[in-house]
């Protein structure tokens, strides 16, 4: 009897053991081997078991310096799609800007993926992860408030938060003569402050949350601050990532581990802290609707109020507070963090690039000091810093933040190109390939705004495309150019830009792509004119 039991139990450990190395080894070794064999050298695959290719990403990040070394060097005259595997899925990350194209033109043939705990639990009901009938509707409502006419009305407010931002740097510089800067978490300091303003209406500062130990932080720290850890525990937390290899979303469901649960509590806290405000403001306009403004939840909920066909619900604003926040904060933080190292490495494109501010801005006022003139800047003066958008252009072709789109899951079996994509596929495209292929983008390495300036039209808009493209390309992306350019012109004008050589400049892809070491220029003050 006792055998009996035993041969059962080794019976069905030997079948979970095959079922596992048929998932995790066999089943995606063998798609990747007959891919190679079937596109030879349109693709190029990598397998490697569990990790699959963020394990590439690893090794580059820790042998070259950069996470994505492999795809600045693959260049190669035929080549259309890298092969992977992640754990157990396959998929295709298209590199032709034709095949691109057809990925983004089919957009509702895909779900993305459920990404770390915090990122389906925060944005599981916005823009981010809508699809079909639901994110057009989304889409057409919030398009209004991201209008290029709408934005206009937020410069004020972005060159506000800009001066106070940098006022502390004056005040440290009044002491010593050049300050260490963390680049790219000063910029974010004004664009989570910018995201917030616009949804909200009110600064951040007056919204904060208490931790468990008591303290109490402002709600947008907790909620960048709870995405990070979520993506820790997977790494960190080996029954976490297990449950959340085989049940995504549904994972913290059951069984949650102390690290699940805590994060759940916390994530749970700022929806609510969230929520709260939204109703509050609900029951004010419910009064006086004529009260509303022109920020993002004003115009949420006058519609719920004023609409009786309005199908906008509670869970849908939280979740694009936290989506907006999310999309809008890191990213645009990183490229002007990034266009500041470049500048700080090039003292004539920097000077260049003060003289174009000054030379816009003083065309009005001439007798206005330097450091005074960032409070005359208008809309229109942002569209003739020619240089100033082609050094964010530059940065964006040369560290997309967004370097690859959210992978995606094929909802049923297609064919893009001659390549053949299964249901449950997983498709994605790569942009850093193109931006940085030297045919259409000569030294690709070298940091040249210039080539912006220089040749208008001969780009192709799908070789550069940091905002993805498509009908489901970046909303927020006027919005991002003209906070990064203010942030630059604020600068320019202000301090002197210099390099931290001691700094170690590593690219590294984690949440978004950017880099790691922050600690990377110095701030002088300008000798006042
Ligand atoms: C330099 C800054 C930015 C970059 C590089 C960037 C890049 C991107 C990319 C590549 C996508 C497509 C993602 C995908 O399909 O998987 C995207 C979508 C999106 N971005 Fe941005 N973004 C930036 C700034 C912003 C800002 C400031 C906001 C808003 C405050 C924003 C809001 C969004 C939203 C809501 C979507 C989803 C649109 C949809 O699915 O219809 N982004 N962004």
């Amino acid at each position: 009897m006792i055998f009996v039991a035993i041969y059962t139990i080794l019976g069905i450990l030997a079948l979970i053991f095959a079922i596992a190395l048929y998932n995790l080894v066999f089943y995606p070794y063998l798609r990747l081997k007959i891919m190679k064999q079937k596109y030879g050298d349109k693709i190029q695959v990598f397998f490697n078991i569990g990790d699959g290719i963020l394990k590439k990403y690893k090794n580059d990040l820790e042998d070259k310096g950069d996470s994505l070394a492999f795809i600045r060097g693959m260049h190669q005259k035929n080549l259309k799609a890298i092969g992977f595997n992640l754990g157990a899925k396959v998929g295709l990350s298209f590199v032709d800007p034709d095949l691109i194209k057809q990925v983004h033109q089919n957009h509702d043939s895909f779900h993305k993926i459920d990404a770390a705990m915090a990122i389906t639990f925060l944005f599981g009901n916005s823009i981010l992860y809508a699809k079909g009938k639901d994110w057009q509707r989304q889409r057409q409502f919030l398009g209004k408030s991201f209008h290029f006419e709408e934005i206009k009305n937020y410069l004020p407010l972005i060159k506000e938060v800009c001066q106070n931002t940098f006022q502390n740097v004056n005040k440290q510089l009044a002491l010593k003569e050049q300050t260490e800067i963390q680049a790219v978490k000063i910029c974010e300091q004004i664009t989570s402050e910018v995201v917030f303003r616009v949804f909200f209406g009110s600064t951040s500062q007056n919204l904060d949350i208490k931790k468990e130990d008591g303290t109490r932080i402002p709600i947008a720290h907790e909620l960048v601050e709870t995405i990070m850890n979520s993506f820790q525990l997977l790494q960190n937390d080996k029954i976490a990532l297990i449950k959340w290899l085989l049940f995504k979303r549904n994972s913290t469901k059951f069984l949650r581990t102390q690290g699940e649960e805590s994060i759940l509590n916390r994530l749970i806290t700022v929806k609510q802290t969230c929520l709260q405000v939204v109703i509050k403001r609900r029951d004010e306009l419910f009064k006086d609707p004529s009260q509303a403004k022109k920020n993002f939840l004003d115009q949420y909920l006058i519609d719920m109020i004023q609409n009786k066909n309005s199908k906008v619900t509670y869970d849908e604003i939280v979740d694009n507070f936290s989506g907006l926040f999310f999309a809008g904060t890191d990213t645009t933080g990183n490229m002007t963090g990034v266009a500041l190292y470049y500048l700080s490495l090039y003292p004539e494109i920097q000077q260049q690039a003060r003289e174009e501010v000054i030379k816009v801005l003083s065309q009005k006022q001439k007798e206005k000091k330097t450091d005074q003139l960032f409070n005359q800047l208008t809309f229109d003066d942002l569209s003739n810093l020619d240089l100033i958008n082609s050094i964010l252009k530059e940065s964006l072709r040369l560290v997309p933040p967004a370097n690859e789109v959210f992978p995606r899951i094929a909802d049923h079996d297609m064919k893009i190109g001659d390549f053949q994509i299964e249901k449950g596929d997983l498709v994605n495209t790569h942009f850093i390939y193109n931006q940085s292929n030297p045919e259409y983008y000569p030294n690709p390495d070298i940091f040249d705004p210039y080539r912006w300036m220089n040749a208008k039209d001969q780009q192709n808009t799908f070789h550069f495309t940091p905002f993805s493209l498509g009908p489901r390309n970046c909303i927020g992306q006027h919005l991002a150019m003209i906070e990064g350019k203010c942030m630059l012109a604020s600068i320019l004008l202000q301090f002197e830009i210099l390099p931290n050589h001691s700094a170690k400049i590593v690219k590294e892809v984690k949440v978004i792509y950017g880099l790691k070491n922050d600690n990377i220029i110095f701030f002088k003050k300008l000798k006042a004119n």
